[in-house]
């Protein structure tokens, strides 16, 4: 079958001569279509580099991706794509900005007005669409951005540490959100983190990357039930992954 997302070989560097940076890899992956797959590493081990790869917005140096078969070489439009910074443009409203990913892909706004309002109750803004994103809390941005990076039903979701800057309670609060809305979608999802406990709450396999040049040192299959929530965060299962995932960044010297 062919994986959803296969990176072959893939490795960037930076510059070139004495400058050059080994930023990433050598790296080979598969990830099966419907996964929710983490990246999970130390700060600067290439993994917002990988996400930029996968998305056509950054040349491999070596390697190959492929994104449901076809071999990537330019900015892809299928995938939906969100970063720890939101781009919500400052003079539209919610709804607005939501719609305007539909614009950009020559789809009608119009026609999708019930995807938009499902999307916004899933992630419980639904009084807010015609408010401005500077009327908004940090996680609600967050969360409008969900809608933004999911309105065009993409096959394949990159998300960059998207709950990066939020407080603690609203980044669990999203999560569950995050959680609920890939079960009822199952979209393959790649997410960038640094946190090991939100990597074991979302994921179906976590990514260990090493430190710069990052590599795929192992992937952990994360097999809890979902969803994942307080009664399965609270059990000794959780906490084994999690003391496990501790461990192997102990051994690279971070923690
Ligand atoms: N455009 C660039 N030019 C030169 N070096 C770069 C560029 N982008 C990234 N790098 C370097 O590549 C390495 C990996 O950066 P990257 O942002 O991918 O790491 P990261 O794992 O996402 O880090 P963080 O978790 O802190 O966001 C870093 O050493 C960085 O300085």
């Amino acid at each position: 079958m062919t994986a959803a997302v296969q990176l072959s070989n893939v490795s960037k560097t930076f510059g070139a001569g004495a400058d050059a940076v080994h930023a990433f890899g050598p790296v080979d992956l598969a990830i099966e279509g419907g996964a929710f797959i983490s990246l999970l590493g130390p700060s600067g081990c290439g993994k917002s580099t990988l996400m930029l790869m996968i998305a056509g917005l950054l040349a491999v140096s070596d390697g190959e991706i492929r994104v449901n078969g076809e071999r990537v070489s330019k900015p892809r439009t299928d995938i939906g794509i969100m970063f720890q910074d939101n781009t919500l443009v400052p003079w539209r409203h919610v709804e607005g900005n939501i719609a305007l990913q539909l614009e950009l892909r020559g789809l009608d706004p119009k026609a999708n007005q019930p995807k938009i309002d499902e999307l916004l109750k899933s992630v419980r803004l639904e009084g807010f669409a015609h408010r401005m994103p500077h009327e908004l809390s940090g996680g609600m941005q967050q969360r409008a951005a969900f809608c933004q990076a999911l309105v065009h039903d993409p096959k394949t979701v990159l998300l960059d540490e998207p709950l990066g800057k939020l407080d603690a309670m609203t980044r669990e609060s999203i999560r569950n959100d995050l959680q609920a809305l890939w079960m009822q979608k199952r979209p393959t999802v790649v997410f960038v983190t640094h946190s090991i406990e939100e990597a074991v709450q979302l994921s179906s396999r976590v990514c260990v990357v090493t430190p710069r040049p990052g590599r795929i040192d192992r992937v952990i299959d994360i097999d809890l039930p979902w969803p994942r929530d307080l009664a399965v965060k609270r059990s000794a299962r959780f906490a084994n992954y999690v003391a496990d995932i501790q461990g192997i960044f102990h051994g690279f010297g971070i923690l």
